[in-house]
């Protein structure tokens, strides 16, 4: 027993009671593990299959070998290697900007990144920056926020003239101002609409900071997101649809060189290592050739979405590769999601405090592997699941 563990039992049987308790699972990644039961993953972010991919695998086996498990240390120490920054041009050029950083984790760039940037209202304007916030943005983004100790002015989701009705209430206030959304929606799968954006960030003379997590690979010119130059800052993961794990930001040199001095994740941690950087590499070279395997993934989808709604099952307003069956209840949600395993379907329920209070769900995200018929299979196992709870 440690001094804390009866208050840790306390909210956890809170959390039990409400069927919103959080518990790890081992899973497989079936496309790799030849001896696990298939099971088809409609759960995990592997929207190209790239996770095992031979050529990932094998640039980042023989990156390890070359240059050695670890990066050593932190970027400004010893931790830069020509290959960080090799990459890092790369990133530029994929999404029309001049400069890109490289960080270990989409969560670590947030956390760190809107920090750095809201310090910069203080220095130049000895005010907090007035941070202007989609309701729905991810857990990383608040947590990037409180960090910097603003309070976000949050605008419904995707809703811009909401957005422009905040920027003229505060219009007085002392104080930088940035814009922070997504620009495909995590648990929604809609999008953002980009040049909408701009064109109110350059109104109102607003820094447009755009995360696209689950944009990068999938939407696009050759898959490089919706934001190809258009945003001040567009920052974007690899763990997702590139198949391994990291993040990037991507802006203006100057942007760049500000955030390797006031960004304390990328300044106090180390570098990404090389087994890593071979993945990366390996995934930004094939990415823009992927066509085909988008064009899969964004027709299943329009075909998982036909098949629901005409069963009167609402996916909301996705209109990605990620596919949310809105049910509302979290027990519900977890029984459908048991339902569709024993179908040999691999999907998870997403409950609050991840969505909204009410909005229990499953989130399908679609891989470009998957057939026309594992797509009607899912979605007749689906619709089984639904009409058998309400009967
Ligand atoms: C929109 C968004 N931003 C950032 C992240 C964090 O990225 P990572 O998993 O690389 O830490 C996620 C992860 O789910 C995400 O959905």
């Amino acid at each position: 027993m440690t001094l804390f563990d009866s208050y840790f039992a306390e909210i956890l049987q809170k959390r039990s009671q409400e069927g919103t308790l959080r518990t790890l699972h081992s899973t497989h990644n079936h496309s790799a593990d030849k001896q696990a039961t298939p099971f088809i993953d409609v759960s995990s972010n592997d929207y190209l299959n790239l996770s095992c991919h031979p050529l990932l695998k094998q640039r980042a086996s023989e990156w390890a070998l070359k240059y050695g498990a670890g990066a050593r240390s932190s970027r400004l120490v010893s931790g830069t290697l020509i290959q960080h920054q090799n990459i890092e041009a790369k990133i530029a050029l994929f999404k029309k900007h001049e400069a890109a950083l490289l960080f270990a984790s989409g969560w670590q760039a947030n956390a760190s990144v809107i920090p750095a940037l809201c310090k910069l209202s203080l220095t130049q304007t000895h005010a907090p920056m007035l941070v202007f916030s989609d309701k729905l943005n991810h857990a990383s983004i608040h947590h990037g926020c409180a960090a910097a100790g603003v309070r976000q002015i949050r605008f419904r989701h995707n809703d811009l003239s909401h957005l422009e009705s905040l920027l003229k209430r505060e219009a007085s206030k002392p104080g930088l101002r940035m814009i922070i959304t997504e620009s495909v929606f995590s648990m929604d799968g809609d999008r953002a609409d980009i040049l909408a954006l701009r064109k109110i960030a350059h109104d109102y003379q607003a820094f447009l900071y755009l995360d696209e997590a689950h944009a990068t690979g999938v939407l696009g010119e050759n898959g490089a997101g919706l934001s190809q130059g258009v945003a001040d800052l567009t920052m974007g993961t690899f763990s997702k649809a590139l198949g391994s794990m990291g993040a990037y930001i991507a802006g203006s040199k100057l942007l760049c060189d500000y955030i390797i001095n006031y960004a304390s994740g990328f300044i106090y941690s180390t570098a990404v290592p090389p087994a890593l950087l071979g993945a990366i590499d390996a995934a930004l070279d094939l990415i823009p050739h992927m066509h085909k395997e988008r064009h899969n993934l964004h027709k299943n989808a329009d075909l998982l979405r036909r098949l629901l709604n005409e069963a009167d099952i609402s996916t909301g307003l996705s209109t990605t590769q990620i596919v949310p069956v809105i049910i509302g209840d979290s027990e519900h949600a977890l029984s459908v999601a048991r339902g569709l395993h024993q179908k040999g379907f691999m999907s998870i329920a997403i409950r609050p405090p991840t969505v909204p209070t009410g909005t229990a769900r499953l989130r399908l995200a679609l891989h470009s592997n998957l057939t026309e018929n594992n797509i009607t299979q899912l979605a007749h196992a689906i619709i089984q699941l639904m009409t058998e709870k309400k009967s």
